[in-house]
């Protein structure tokens, strides 16, 4: 990866926007009525790498996921996903790029009314004409991957947060996405089962590659599974770069943030 001289662990812009990524922002303008909450913001996730999208809270991390994933349209500049704009393709289209993604969202978002093992299931059996058995092997590895295999026939109800957590993991590898976007992986978890969905999270990505983007505010996650670290505030990436470099970033803003720091230019507003 080309890296700039001036500013030690930035990514190259230039450099960066002449390759092709698989998950491209290009100055995103998004405003609810009077609120904007992206103002321009632009990014090229690097390809195979985890990217952490950091940045205070409400500064619109999940709004930039939800454009990511196309459940949001901008109202100015473009997000492509594996080189094409997601608003100019047909809905059909469209619906067939998500496919090749898979989301963790906040609570694992499973349905209450199906076991583990239909939940982690549910993908396959509604996107593929895969064969029970084909399935079963696919569900059992992905399960044993996240440690869940014990509880395939618990409810989501009957199983912890980190649990239900590692089930919406397992269910989001199941289609061999390239993209895997997590929004808040940490949320809801004590200090330990973070640092050991955030180990799970580095290892299985270590084992099958792809584009990880994780939405955090949770510095500790951040240390333990970024490659890159994009930092967002007032809508734009005001850093984008490998994650050493950002935690040793001389830029007031991202090192009060990344230290967690009261003083410094982030006020509570
Ligand atoms: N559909 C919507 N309609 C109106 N406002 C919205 C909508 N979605 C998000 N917002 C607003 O956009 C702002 C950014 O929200 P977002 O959830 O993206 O923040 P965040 O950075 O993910 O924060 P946190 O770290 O606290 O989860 C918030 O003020 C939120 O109220």
């Amino acid at each position: 990866m080309t890296l700039t001289t001036e500013r030690p662990g930035m990514h190259d812009e230039a450099a960066v926007a002449a390759e092709q990524h698989t998950v491209e922002v290009r100055d995103v303008h998004k405003s609810f009525g009077s609120s904007t909450i992206l103002n321009g913001l632009s990014v090229n996730f690097r390809d195979n790498a985890i990217t952490t999208v950091l940045g205070p809270s409400g500064t619109g991390k999940s709004v930039l996921l939800k454009h990511i994933v196309g459940l949001l349209e901008p109202d100015a500049g473009e997000v492509r996903v594996f080189g094409e704009n997601i608003w100019q393709v047909s809905e059909a289209r469209r619906y067939e790029l998500r496919t090749r993604f898979g989301v963790l969202f906040q609570d694992g978002a499973l349905f209450g009314s199906m076991n583990i093992y239909d939940n982690v299931a549910f993908p396959l059996r509604k996107h593929t004409d895969k064969s029970e058995d084909e399935i079963r092997e696919i569900v059992m590895d992905r399960l044993r991957e996240v440690g869940l295999e014990q509880a395939i026939g618990k409810a989501p109800n009957e199983i912890s947060g980190g649990m239900r957590k590692r089930a919406g993991f397992a269910r989001a590898l199941v289609m061999k996405p390239d993209v895997v976007l997590f929004d808040e992986p940490d949320s809801g978890l004590d200090p330990v089962r973070t640092k050991l969905l955030s180990q799970l999270i580095a290892e299985v990505h270590a084992e099958h590659g792809g584009t990880y983007i994780v939405i955090t505010h949770d510095i500790p996650t951040a240390r333990t599974v970024s490659d890159d670290v994009a930092v967002i505030w007032k809508g734009k990436v005001i850093h984008y770069g490998e994650a050493e470099g950002a935690f040793g970033s001389d830029d007031p803003f991202v090192r009060q943030f990344l230290a967690g720091a009261a003083d410094g230019p982030l006020g509570m507003d």
